[in-house]
């Protein structure tokens, strides 16, 4: 059993932790950051420089924070942390970090003027917002950027991911204890936080299906979060040895979305055949952000898109690899199953299944629990658990998952990056 750290361990480890981080910053011939410092956000940051001294600093700096507080003080700000969430996507919905300029300030006033938001209700929202370093105030009433409203500014997809957080999850998200106190026990995804905070009986992504402006907020979103977001798709094109499968390999990205993470490979191994399956109103939008993307995806020409619902017999038969990222997870294990099992039969044996997810750490790796690297992955865990009733998996349930879809389905390998431990790609090699 564990004391955890006291009040002098955590500030040591603190000190050494940052003289260490300002080493490697000097070795690289980088400036050291502060939070009001507008261009650190376009430099490398401290987790790229080195990324297990970034978060055992962040980690030690959590632990510290809470025994600074009161539990009073920290349980409360955490019962109210969906507010975090809310204003940030003000922020995104008005484009208000688009609207102060990068080297300077802009008065409250002309802020209401360029969002239309009244000033009395703009001035709130940014004072809350600064008191997570989300601008600034200098002189009073004037706003200016720090480290983290630059970087928001810089980034038109990180924006879109926080507006679709706020249309698409924040309500589901907070109706969590609601559907619990509905539903305790169950794996049916129309039990869901998300059928009590919309009012609705359909799953999901039925419910998409008959909100088309929630679905291209949704799908806008995925390309946003995998481009510029929690979880990158180049995690995925570097983690996995794509160049290694046979000259004319053909890919089917199962659930491909608006096909962004195909658009990247298709680029890389042109002599390859990519097909991006998804659901017709899917695809539908999907060819027609093709065609608006011209410039670059006129140039590719080893791509096509098939309206496919997964639960149905794999149509693509004799694929080299059946990818699916943030496709799984969404799926309780019956339903899980039952869309592995769809495409065994169009299996040839060494064929493979590609399933990029987070990895949950099993109880083996209890010291992981506590550590905040892993926050995006219960978060996203959780966010599936709201919406769908399904989750992230460890490697052992995704390997029973492929033996119980079939017993030729088996999890060989996974891959990931040194940078990202809690991506993963598992992939099930069905033999003969
Ligand atoms: C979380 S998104 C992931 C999109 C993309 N693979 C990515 O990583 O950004 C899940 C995808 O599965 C698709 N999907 C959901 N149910 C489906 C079904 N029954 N058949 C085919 N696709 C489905 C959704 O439309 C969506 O594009």
């Amino acid at each position: 059993m564990s004391d955890g750290h006291s009040l002098i361990e955590l500030g040591e480890t603190i000190a050494c932790l940052t003289k260490r981080l300002q080493q490697a910053c000097d070795d690289e011939g980088i400036s050291s950051p502060s939070v009001n410092d507008v261009n650190a956000a376009s430099r490398k940051s401290l987790l790229e420089t080195d990324a297990s001294a970034a978060f055992e600093l962040a980690q030690a700096l959590r632990e510290l924070e809470v025994l600074a507080q009161s539990p009073r003080l920290s349980l409360g700000i955490l019962a109210l942390a969906t507010l975090d969430a809310s204003i940030l996507g003000v922020i995104a919905e008005f484009q208000i970090a688009s609207l102060v300029p990068l080297n300077g300030s802009i008065s409250y006033g002309e802020l209401s003027q360029k969002t239309g938001l009244d000033e009395g209700r703009l001035v709130r929202v940014i004072r809350y917002a600064v008191v997570n370093f989300i601008f600034r105030e200098e002189p009073v009433g004037h706003v200016r950027h720090t480290y983290l409203s630059a970087h928001l500014a810089r980034s038109p997809n990180f924006n879109i991911f926080v507006q679709t957080v706020s249309h698409v999850f924040s309500l589901t998200n907070a109706a969590l204890p609601l559907a619990f106190r509905r539903w305790p026990n169950t794996a049916v995804q129309t039990e869901t936080a998300h059928n009590v905070a919309q009012q609705t009986e359909l799953s999901f992504y039925r419910w998409m299906d008959a909100n088309p402006s929630m679905r291209d907020m949704f799908h806008k979103g995925m390309v946003g979060v995998s481009q510029e977001g929690q979880r990158l798709q180049d995690v995925d094109i570097r983690a996995y040895p794509w160049d290694k499968l046979p000259e004319n390999a053909t890919v089917v990205d199962i659930g491909g979305g608006w096909g962004h993470v195909v658009k990247d490979l298709a680029e890389l191994f042109p002599s390859y055949i990519f097909i991006v399956q998804d659901l017709q109103c899917v695809v539908d939008t999907a060819q027609a952000m093709w065609k608006e993307d011209a410039a670059r995806t006129d140039k590719i020409t080893n791509v096509s898109f098939q309206a496919h619902n997964y639960f149905d017999r794999q149509p693509v038969e004799g694929a080299d690899v059946y990818y699916m990222r943030h496709t799984v997870h969404s799926n309780p294990d019956k339903e899980a199953i039952a869309l592995l099992s769809a495409i065994v039969p169009a299996m040839k044996p060494g064929a493979r299944i590609l399933v990029s997810e987070y990895l949950a750490p099993g109880e083996e790796d209890v010291a992981s629990f506590a550590k905040l690297d892993f926050k995006p992955m219960r978060q996203m865990d959780i966010m599936a658990l709201a919406l769908c009733n399904s989750g992230e998996r460890t490697k052992e349930e995704y390997a029973r998952l492929f033996l119980e879809a079939s017993p030729k389905l088996v999890l060989k390998n996974t891959y990931q990056v040194p940078d990202d431990p809690t991506s993963c790609m598992f992939e099930a090699v069905y033999e003969e």
